[in-house]
């Protein structure tokens, strides 16, 4: 009938904690089947850690004490798995190695804030809004499950002063009656109050990851930079369970360690004051225990938490470089730097695991001394005449509750404390604020018919913490339709324009503008619905091909895109594939080549038909072959839209309407391909040492039918899959002046 919680708690390290055959020290009469359960089965408790249960196998049990709760005896509850490292000795015992991979850690990752763990508990707490009166229902339970308990602890007592010592089986219908009505009503609650805690718990968490992913979804790319993605995905797991430890069990524990502890300890008074006094003599022992092994839990519960994150993100960037790994002969140091993390999380767990095991043995032996020392007392009063033997064992029944509450109250410090340390890790990232916003309900232009002109006036920005301005003045004016191409060495920052476009940052001076609009006063969803970006790397969903071009317009039917595909040169070899359109693919699937994973990429800016489309290095990574196949629908693409080029790659320059050369966040040069070759300049330098190596030399001859955009006049038949011959020069170069539209 007791609500207890038996998942995993927000110990140090808890999502490695969960991981099957992870082995872990048992208590002395631990049974296997301690292991700690899956989240799904976390439960709430009567108690707020499965391993502060009464645990009486240290110490004389009544035997009839094992029928007095309709559960497991404490004894069989898990330990260590789910409960806070107690490690105090955690620095002092790990090696000095342990130091040096934090330091490590701390240089690789943003120093993360620290808080109290009150501070943190009122951050979160607002998350339970709209689950607080499940809460109190939960709480309701578990104070109904500690007054059942105390009820067939008195019941038990009864009986055996009246049925067993008087040896008659008529006086024994009557309290056995009662005890089990009550063991029946403690069922009740307790099934319906550990099923709607599991429920709570899982809805908080539920919504926290949400409420964190939403967030991090808005974040800017320098975020992402700093932060080691595998680290974020362990925040967003691991560190997001620890908090409904923290607050949801947290309430529902202190709640009911509280009422365990005033209705225990009321029958006890009530049965025999001088013992009860005697116990309560004793309890600040445990108190003083939990206080001094909670002062180091917190560090080491920040060390697992971060050498998890380090562990996911070894092994999630590993996986993302196999080709370097096994291109460059680097197996060797990838194990080396798995291992070096695998090592550090190790250390302090085990160094979590060892403290909670003193802390769990000390408190036994305090418990022992505690019970020893009632019993002393009871037997002394027993020879006096002035205590019976059910009082007795019904008193060592009472403390066998009373403790585990007292004891969870000075445990919940260190629960908590293990938590914050999730919470820090959690709070960094709910923190770090979105570089822009939408503009306020009333600053906002309402949605209008987008020509497409696109204006940086004087535009200036610097990166947040960077030593130096990205962008210095820069201006630029592309009417609707107009291609402008911006070229430049590497990082003299033309990224950084298709970046202030999207509205990824705002500029720090001067202003970007749509159709006249700055930007800060556009919905955001309305920006870019009406501004597609291909960037660099081609953005691939982990689906089917289908859906990767229908997430370019949700909605989109499959005539639409379908169409979209055979604009974008992908219908062929889509169709190609055993399961077409159906076909799933990933970021680094091999079913498609770079080339084609481009043109499905193109496929979804073509159905999102936005009037103006930024292109940053659309032919960087392909070859000249799939470089020439990525530029016909690349041409369908930019076809009457305002277009802005990022590239290096200057074979499509005499068809751009416009040249910004770029250099060191300025505009050095401004004009046509002709004018600026006739400069002499920067770009014409450009120029020449990309004609060097670059393909836009070839003259062609080529037979290709697209007809699509451009002059061409080919006559031959072949597709854009098929192999078009040599008209790469028509295609991409040797055209001078060609326009788009
Ligand atoms: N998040 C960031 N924080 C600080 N500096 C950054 C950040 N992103 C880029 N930079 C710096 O801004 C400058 C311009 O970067 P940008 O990516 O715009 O250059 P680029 O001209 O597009 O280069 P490339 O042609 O190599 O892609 C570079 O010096 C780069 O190091």
């Amino acid at each position: 009938m007791r609500l207890r919680m038996v998942g995993a708690g927000p110990g140090p390290g808890r999502g490695r904690h969960r991981r099957p055959g992870r082995l872990r020290p048992y208590g002395r009469h631990q049974p296997p089947d301690s292991q700690p359960r899956p989240d799904a089965q976390r439960r709430l408790s009567a108690q707020p850690r499965p391993d502060s249960q009464p645990r009486l196998n240290n110490q004389p049990r009544p035997d009839t004490q094992h029928h007095l709760n309709n559960q497991p005896r404490p004894d069989t509850q898990h330990r260590l798995s789910t409960q806070p490292h107690p490690n105090a000795d955690a620095h002092a015992h790990a090696p000095a190695d342990t130091h040096a991979d934090a330091s490590r850690h701390a240089e690789e990752q943003p120093a993360t804030p620290r808080l109290a763990a009150h501070v943190a508990f009122r951050r979160f707490w607002p998350l339970t809004r709209g689950d607080r009166r499940w809460l109190v229902l939960i709480c309701v339970c578990v104070i109904v499950a500690a007054l059942t308990e105390t009820a067939a602890i008195l019941l038990f007592s009864d009986l055996t002063d009246h049925a067993l010592r008087q040896g008659s089986l008529s006086a024994f219908w009557s309290p056995a009656g009662q005890w089990f009505a009550v063991a029946v009503l403690g069922a009740a609650v307790g099934y319906a109050g550990n099923s709607l805690a599991v429920w709570t718990a899982e809805r908080f968490v539920l919504r926290l990851r949400a409420r964190v992913f939403g967030h991090v979804q808005d974040l800017p790319p320098h975020f992402f930079q700093r932060h080691r993605q595998g680290d974020l995905v362990e925040r967003l797991t691991g560190d997001v369970e620890a908090i409904e430890q923290m607050v949801v069990s947290g309430v529902v524990g202190t709640v009911s360690a509280l009422f365990s502890t005033v209705f225990f300890a009321t029958a006890a008074f009530w049965l025999r004051w001088d013992l009860a006094l005697a116990t309560f003599v004793l309890a600040p022992l445990f108190w003083l225990a939990a206080r001094r092994f909670s002062g180091r839990i917190k560090a080491v519960a920040r060390e697992e938490r971060a050498a998890d994150g380090a562990i996911t993100s070894v092994v999630e960037e590993s996986l993302g470089n196999i080709v370097l790994t096994q291109a460059y002969n680097r197996k060797a140091a990838e194990e080396k730097r798995l291992r070096r993390e695998a090592r550090a999380w190790m250390r302090a767990s085990v160094a979590g695991a060892r403290m909670s095991e003193l802390y769990e043995q000390l408190v036994e032996v305090i418990e022992t001394v505690c019970v020893l020392a009632v019993i002393g007392l009871g037997a002394w009063e027993i020879s006096q005449g002035r205590m019976t033997i059910g009082q007795l064992l019904a008193f060592a029944a009472f403390l066998g509750y009373l403790y585990p509450p007292i004891r969870n109250l000075g445990q919940l410090g260190l629960t908590l404390t293990a938590a914050t340390a999730g919470a820090e890790r959690l709070l960094d990232v709910l923190d770090a604020e979105p570089a822009v916003t939408d503009p306020a309900p009333g600053a906002a232009v309402a949605p209008w018919p987008v020509h497409g002109t696109v204006e940086f006036k004087g535009v200036s920005f610097r990166y947040p913490g960077a030593d130096r301005p990205t962008l210095a003045g820069v201006s630029l004016t592309a009417r609707p339709g107009e291609f402008v191409l911006i070229t430049g060495a590497s990082g003299a920052g033309k990224s950084t324009v298709s970046k202030l476009l999207l509205r990824f940052y705002d500029p720090a001076g001067g202003s970007v503008c749509l159709d006249g609009v700055p930007l800060d006063a556009v919905p955001l969803s309305f920006l870019r619905e009406n501004v597609t970006l291909l960037p660099q790397e081609t953005l691939i969903l982990h689906d089917t091909i289908r859906e990767n071009i229908a997430c370019g317009r949700p909605g989109a039917t499959d005539q639409d895109i379908e169409r979209a595909a055979r604009d974008a040169a992908a219908h062929d070899f889509i169709t190609a594939l055993p399961d077409g359109y159906d076909t799933r693919i990933d970021p680094h699937t091999a079913r498609l080549s770079g080339g084609q994973l481009q043109r499905v990429a193109i496929a979804r800016a073509m159905l999102r038909d936005s009037p103006v489309l930024v292109l940053d290095e659309p032919t960087t990574g392909l070859d000249a072959l799939a470089a020439r196949r990525v530029v016909r629908p690349l041409r369908r693409l930019m076809s009457g839209r305002t277009t802005i080029m990022i590239t290096h790659d200057l074979n499509l320059a005499p068809d751009a309407d416009r040249i910004l050369v770029l250099d060191h966040g300025r505009v050095v040069e401004t004009g046509t391909h002709r004018e600026l070759l006739a400069l002499g300049g920067a770009y014409a330098r450009l120029h020449g040492s990309h004609n060097g190596t670059g393909i836009a030399t070839s003259t062609g001859t080529g037979t290709g039918t697209d007809t699509g955009i451009g002059t061409g006049t080919g006559t031959g038949t072949g597709t854009d899959e098929a192999e078009p011959g040599r008209d790469i020069g028509r295609e991409i170069g040797g055209c001078p002046d060609r326009r788009l539209t």
